[in-house]
């Protein structure tokens, strides 16, 4: 299975990750979003979580503007802090103002503990470690919604969850994608050196990748069921 291309990092690491990434990019979750099969309740459950889920995501980018060494760095954490928090969750008020639900009660949803599990865990990869790390927990967020923004806009048959295929799968969401993937490489050459493969850190940082992979998984299956 071949995804969009997101750089050299990402692409080993989801190689190294075998089965368990495909499991998350082609969850039956995604599959129902793309068939317009997925209840309607199931949906509005997930995106309630999902804002929660971001408004903790963001804080573990804001953390890697702190885990920064480059202006540069700095500048790509700080873009992919905006694009959270000012336009991944408008789609989240959006939706949910359309059928009723204030901001302020998707502020207040109550945090699953799939979803407790798998920010805490992310932060917890920053706060111990160094960008590197941090960058590992963070990308199967940022870059499997993205592989999966652009599969399920080639192939949905439903304009059920069109809103939601266009904004992951939009130019916007894209190009915050490709600086991530280039961030990756550039903060894996800088901390491990060029040859990833060769570090005595590979193994543990796509261990890493590998974890955040699976709570994404656990992530769609909290989502079917409310
Ligand atoms: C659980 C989850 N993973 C990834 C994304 C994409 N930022 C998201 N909104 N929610």
């Amino acid at each position: 299975m071949k995804g969009p291309d997101y750089g050299r990092a990402f692409g080993l690491m989801r190689e190294a990750a075998g089965d368990t990434w495909h499991g998350y990019v082609r969850h039956p979750f995604v599959q129902a979003l793309g068939d317009g099969s997925l209840p309607k309740a199931a949906f509005l459950h997930y995106l309630r979580q999902d804002y929660v889920f971001l408004t903790h995501f963001s804080r573990a980018w804001a953390l890697a503007v702190v885990k920064s060494e480059t202006h540069d760095e700095m500048l790509v954490a700080v873009g992919t802090v905006n694009a959270l928090v000012v336009e991944e969750m408008k789609l989240h008020v959006g939706i949910c103002e359309a059928v009723g639900i204030a901001q302020e009660e998707l502020f207040a949803t109550a945090e699953r503990p799939e979803n407790l599990a798998y920010t805490r865990f992310v932060l917890e990869a920053g706060y111990s470690g160094d960008l590197a790390d941090l960058l590992a927990a963070l990308a199967p967020c940022v870059l499997g919604y993205g592989e999966i923004g652009a599969w399920l806009s080639q192939v949905a048959a439903s304009k059920t969850y069109r809103d939601w295929i266009d904004t992951y799968g939009g130019p916007d969401y894209q190009s915050t994608c490709k600086e991530v993937g280039a961030l990756m490489d550039q903060a894996l050459s800088r901390r491990i050196g060029a040859d990833f493969k060769a570090s005595p850190r590979w193994d543990r940082l796509c261990a890493t990748f590998r974890t955040a992979t699976e709570l994404e998984q656990g992530f769609w299956q909290m989502g079917l069921t409310p």
